[in-house]
């Protein structure tokens, strides 16, 4: 599913409404079935039904929505933010139209903020502003905006939250909180970035008969949602004849001293996550007493950090930084350590490290995964980290593009950016991940699913994806607040199986 920006969804509904010939009444009907539809299933029988409708087609889309649910008899007041005869186009078509139905009909009058009208509500459907949104809210509109927030009643935005920038997830001056939010033909990326999840509420795409060729034939950017049915294509299979070497030897070199248990749980993910062998890097020469929790792990020793190059050999993947800290001479040893393996995570306590090494304009013979979370990508790309929040799709593609590495910028909707320009954001996952320890999981996840053969870009979005799912299980069985990240870790086995299993 594509994420597409503002323009790039008035290219499209361009596209089919001139090339392929669908006029644009028909789409807007087709968004009125859909916004009727889930408003209907969100609103007792009868009941009473607001739509506060704007001056373009948002507004009108609304319009189309009040006619069809007034219809399937519910009782419904439209609200409307301007003159009606300014309305132009398939709005002024719709309000026409209306006037053949039994709604009872507002029209703003700029002063008052129509506070009754919202607070009677069963349901407001916020139909003021879609894609459309070019400047900061005026006083006039956000006075409305303000009170249905105040009202405190359910809203359900047709196509984005009014006042928040479909490109950025910005709230331009106020904006709708939804409930629940029906985007339109494709996904908007707003509802994934900045405020965008907090305005958006629940959110699904409902189609409106746009041509499925339409992102390819205006040139879309290559920006799209993880699928569980692309997940299930690239995790490896598991035949009836196969053996452990089939799924790879993972070499894990992490924590040390007080943060052994990243190195522990970076490696017992990548054997839940399937890799045939997981072989922890030890400092000493001693198997400490922690990796006896998990006998299956196999460890191999280092002192010196030019001993450390060896043990990738024979390695299909590399897992390093969590837990890890700096030592001296790390520069040269991860540059060789680098250059030994195909596939790497870099992940915590080696991204400083990897950030010197590739702006000394070295590149490693390997294909690197970095997993930064905003504070390490901020460190990383010299900005702060509300700068990182507020552009993560293209922060992400910038790195990528210019260390040629795939990058995955964590947090509530975590972005991959692989080194061709194609991006994925990640649906699954909640705020209960943010505990100690998820960040190790993950890059144990993904260094296993390279060590299984998958390119980089797959392994990474994959194991995001599946991360993020193994979370929403573990907070189901333990709830957000108490879920840590070994909950994550027993919880992986049954996400993937919800991911390989059909239905
Ligand atoms: N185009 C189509 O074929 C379809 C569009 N659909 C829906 O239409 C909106 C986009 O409609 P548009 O008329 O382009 O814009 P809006 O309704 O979002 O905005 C209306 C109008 O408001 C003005 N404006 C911009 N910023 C502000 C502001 N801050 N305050 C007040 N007014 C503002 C601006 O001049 C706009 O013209 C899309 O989201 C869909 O909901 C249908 O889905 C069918 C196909
Ligand atoms: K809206």
């Amino acid at each position: 599913m594509y994420l597409v920006s503002n323009a790039e969804m008035r290219r499209l509904d361009r596209y089919t409404i001139e090339e392929v010939g669908i006029p644009a009444i028909v789409l807007m009907e087709n968004a009125a079935a859909g916004v009727a539809e889930w408003a209907a299933e969100l609103t007792p029988e009868g009941g009473h039904i607001v739509v506060a409708a704007g001056k373009g087609n948002n507004g009108g889309d609304g319009l189309a929505a009040a006619r069809r649910l007034s219809s399937r008899g519910f009782s419904v007041d439209v609200w409307l933010g301007i003159a009606p005869d300014r309305l132009t186009g398939e709005a002024a078509t719709q309000w026409g139209a209306l006037q053949h139905w039994p709604v009872r009909i507002h029209v703003d009058d700029g002063s008052s903020d129509w506070r009754e009208l919202w607070e009677g509500a069963d349901l407001i459907v916020d139909a003021l502003l879609g894609t459309g949104l070019s400047r900061p809210v005026d006083a006039r509109l956000g006075r409305v905006i303000d009170a249905i927030n105040a009202s405190n009643r359910p809203v359900l935005a047709v196509d984005l939250p009014s006042g928040l920038d479909g490109d950025t997830g910005r709230i331009m001056g106020t904006a709708i909180r939804a409930r629940w939010t029906l985007c339109l033909g494709w996904a908007k990326r707003g509802l994934v970035m900045g405020d965008g999840p907090r305005c958006a509420g629940t959110w699904r795409v409902w189609d409106i008969g746009l041509a499925p060729k339409g992102p390819e034939r205006v040139g879309a950017s290559r920006v799209r949602m993880i699928r569980k049915e692309e997940v299930r294509a690239w995790v490896p299979e598991r035949p009836y004849d196969a053996n452990k070497g089939h799924y790879g030897h993972l070499l894990v070199m992490a924590g040390h001293a007080r943060m052994w248990g990243a190195a522990l749980m970076s490696a017992v993910s990548a054997y839940r996550a399937g890799a045939g062998l997981v072989t922890v890097a030890v400092r000493g020469d001693a198997v400490p007493p922690w990796l006896g929790i998990h006998p299956e792990l196999m460890t191999a020793f280092w002192n010196l950090p030019e001993e450390a190059p060896a043990l990738v050999e024979g390695k299909q993947a590399l897992v390093v930084g969590p837990g890890l800290v700096r030592f001296d001479g790390d520069v040269s040893w991860l540059k060789a350590l680098l250059g030994k393996v195909r596939y790497a995570v870099v992940d915590a306590g080696a991204l400083e490290i990897w950030k010197e090494a590739i702006e000394s304009g070295w590149r490693p013979s390997a294909q690197v995964v970095v997993t930064p979370h905003p504070k390490e990508m901020a460190r990383l790309t010299g900005l702060d980290t509300a700068e990182v929040q507020a552009d993560r799709i293209e922060v992400a593609r910038r790195v990528a593009r210019s260390c040629g590495c795939t990058v995955v910028l964590k947090g509530a909707y975590t972005v991959v950016a692989g080194e061709d320009e194609g991006v994925w954001v990640n649906p699954t996952g909640n705020p209960g991940m943010a505990t100690g320890g998820t960040g190790d999981v993950l890059a144990g996840v993904i260094g296993s699913l390279l060590a299984q053969g998958l390119p980089p870009g797959q392994a990474a979005a994959a194991g995001v994806y599946l991360h993020g799912l193994a979370g929403d299980l573990a907070a189901q069985a333990e709830g957000l607040a108490s879920m840590v990240a070994t909950d994550v870790i027993a919880q992986l086995g049954p996400a993937i199986r919800q991911v390989v299993e059909r239905g």
